[in-house]
């Protein structure tokens, strides 16, 4: 019985322990594709808190609920049951049952989310849930937002701000819309720098970088390069 018991406690001890990582920066600056390519190598979870807002906002849209009412959106932000799964190979997303992938990504929920994601009563009911998400990641995970480091994980072991260019991400951005036309873009950036400024505006968790998040500039670097860092900057938190 004591020698089963002393090989549990020393397996135990040398198992690495579940790492928490967590990447903000406003958008285009390849949060999504970093942290789901990170994750994957490393047999963490991936959490992507964008599409738990979009998915509020959408099902807010489909309600009838004006999300440019901050009291009525406040008044339905319990309702909705947000899903989470947090495979990287196969990220989902559903909202009351239904998947909301697809849906999520339309310019109309894209236009609403920065109003939705204002309000203090959707914030800390996504902060709790995305909360409980990382507490039962069994080694890790990697998740994704605009708050993660200052607000939703203060206490991540690695807490990562990517940023590029507007012009980069504006092109980034157009080219998955399927345009790479010079107006298209530019219309892209102009709706880019609108919910930036919204989103860092806010009162309630603005999007920020935290005081002791390694801020990454990936306007010149391949996502490939990116990610590589990423996964050297976990490495060696582990190592330490
Ligand atoms: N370093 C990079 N260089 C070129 N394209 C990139 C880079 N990082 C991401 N991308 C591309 O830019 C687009 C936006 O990336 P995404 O990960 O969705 O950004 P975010 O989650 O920050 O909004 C995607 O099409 C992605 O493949
Ligand atoms: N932690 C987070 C994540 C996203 N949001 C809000 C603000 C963002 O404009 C929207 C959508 O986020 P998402 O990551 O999907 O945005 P993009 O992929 O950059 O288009 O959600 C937030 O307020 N807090």
């Amino acid at each position: 019985m004591r020698k089963v018991s002393v090989t549990v406690e020393t397996a135990a001890r040398t198992a690495p322990a579940a790492v928490i990582v967590g990447i903000d920066g406003p958008s285009g600056t390849g949060k999504s594709s970093t942290s789901k390519a990170v994750a994957a190598k490393l047999g963490l979870r991936y959490l992507d808190t964008g599409a738990q807002y979009r998915a509020i906002t959408w099902w807010m849209l489909s309600n009838g609920i004006d999300v440019n009412d901050p009291a009525a959106v406040a008044d339905a932000a319990a309702k909705p049951a947000v899903v989470s799964g947090t495979d990287p190979a196969a990220p989902t997303i559903s909202v009351d049952g239904a998947d909301a992938a697809g849906p999520i990504r339309t310019a109309e929920v894209t236009a609403a989310v920065s109003a939705v994601s204002a309000v203090p009563e959707v914030r800390a009911r996504l902060t709790a849930l995305q909360r409980a998400i990382a507490a039962e990641a069994p080694h890790g995970i990697v998740v994704e937002g605009r708050d993660i480091g200052t607000t939703v994980l203060p206490d991540a072991d690695l807490k990562i701000f990517l940023t590029a260019s507007e012009a980069a991400r504006a092109a980034r951005r157009s080219g998955e819309l399927g345009s790479r036309s010079a107006a298209d873009i530019a219309a892209t950036q102009a709706a880019l720098a609108k919910r930036d400024a919204a989103d860092s505006g806010r009162k309630t968790s603005p999007l920020a970088k935290a005081a002791d998040a390694v801020e990454v500039d990936t306007t010149e670097l391949t996502l490939e390069q990116v990610i590589e860092c990423v996964v050297t900057l976990i490495e060696d938190k582990q190592g330490a």
